[in-house]
């Protein structure tokens, strides 16, 4: 789906949040999707939104384009409520699927796009930028996933919007579809544009976003740039089989972020795991000891409360919000 109406930059409200969030919920009769979101996004910002299947993201992005209402709290889009500045031409979103027709090319399917609106973008500009002027006379039908992703990219261009809003745009696309629809995006956003993605994917976020938001079950639990939400992961795990252990101590050695005990199973997260790993030794009687590294992978899991149990209770998480 593209949204695009007239052209707007020469209008565009300055020094105004992109998008602002205060308090926003939303409730699907009993199911509360969203529990209280605050969000400011500045203008020119590449903002991920990343969290696992139902964490909230679509739901809120279907906010922010004004295609349903909070339950409560207020969206503010460039100052605007966010039906407003659709109307203004200030907002463009690329959804992951439907729009297009199969039997048209990648060059009509953006002309008569184009034709919709008064005034737009020049056609051959925009599929330049989303780098498909090279397949232009390939017809919808025959273009690969990550083609119709960049097509559908080009069509949200034409109103040349200040905000532009993808909701999870690489599903479904091989390494190389990505890496190219993402190229094309990076390309645009040096001209200043405001964008805010939602992914399942943290490689993603962290290669392609100023800033990563971390969502789970419909709260903000993370809020950093890429090298801060990586510093959570920076840490090492030490696990070691043990008799009777003082996890209080252990926690508050210098370093220490989680402190886990199952039967008689340690786990602690900590940035020095040497002083983990001596304490062990030289106070208590484990045995079994190991250090793994700890991949970003685990660290979005732990934020995101989907890792298991044994990993996550007692812990002592701090966020970079
Ligand atoms: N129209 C609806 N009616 C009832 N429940 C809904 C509706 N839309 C979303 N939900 C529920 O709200 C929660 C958040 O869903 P949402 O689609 O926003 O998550 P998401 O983070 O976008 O997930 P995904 O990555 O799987 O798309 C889920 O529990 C979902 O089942």
């Amino acid at each position: 789906m593209t949204e695009t109406t007239t052209r707007p930059t020469a209008t565009l409200p300055t020094r105004r949040a992109a998008v602002g969030l205060t308090g926003v919920t939303k409730d699907f009769g009993q199911v509360r999707a969203v529990r209280g979101i605050d969000l400011e996004i500045h203008p020119g910002e590449v903002v991920a939104f990343l969290g696992p299947n139902g964490a909230g993201k679509t739901t809120t992005i279907d906010m922010i384009l004004g295609l349903s209402e909070p339950t409560s709290g207020e969206v503010r889009v460039l100052g605007l409520a966010p039906r407003h500045a659709i109307a203004r031409g200030l907002v463009s979103a690329v959804m992951q699927t439907g729009g297009l027709l199969k039997d048209l090319t990648v060059r009509e399917t953006v002309a008569y796009t184009a034709s919709l609106f008064v005034d737009t973008r020049p056609v051959a500009e925009v599929l330049a930028t989303a780098g498909i002027a090279d397949i232009a006379d390939r017809k919808v039908g025959r273009c690969s996933g990550g083609e119709q992703q960049r097509l559908r990219f080009a069509m949200a261009l034409l109103s040349n919007p200040a905000l532009l809003l993808l909701d999870e745009p690489t599903t479904g696309m091989d390494v190389e579809g990505r890496r190219a629809f993402w190229n094309s995006i990076r390309r645009d956003t040096d001209t200043g544009r405001t964008v805010l993605f939602a992914t399942h994917y943290l490689e993603e976020a962290d290669q392609y976003a100023d800033r990563i938001v971390l969502i789970s079950q419909g709260r903000i639990v993370a809020d950093g740039s890429g090298a801060q939400i990586r510093a959570l992961a920076s840490g090492r795990t030490v696990r070691a089989s043990v008799g009777r252990v003082d996890t209080t101590a252990i926690a508050a050695i210098a370093g220490v972020d989680s402190v886990n005990l199952t039967g008689d199973r340690l786990t602690v997260h900590a940035g020095d795991s040497d002083a983990v790993a001596r304490y062990l030794l030289d106070r208590t009687d484990a045995t079994d000891l190991e250090i793994v590294s700890k991949g970003i992978e685990e660290a979005f899991l732990r934020l995101t409360g989907s890792s298991d149990s044994s990993d996550s209770s007692d812990s002592t998480d701090g966020s970079p919000r």
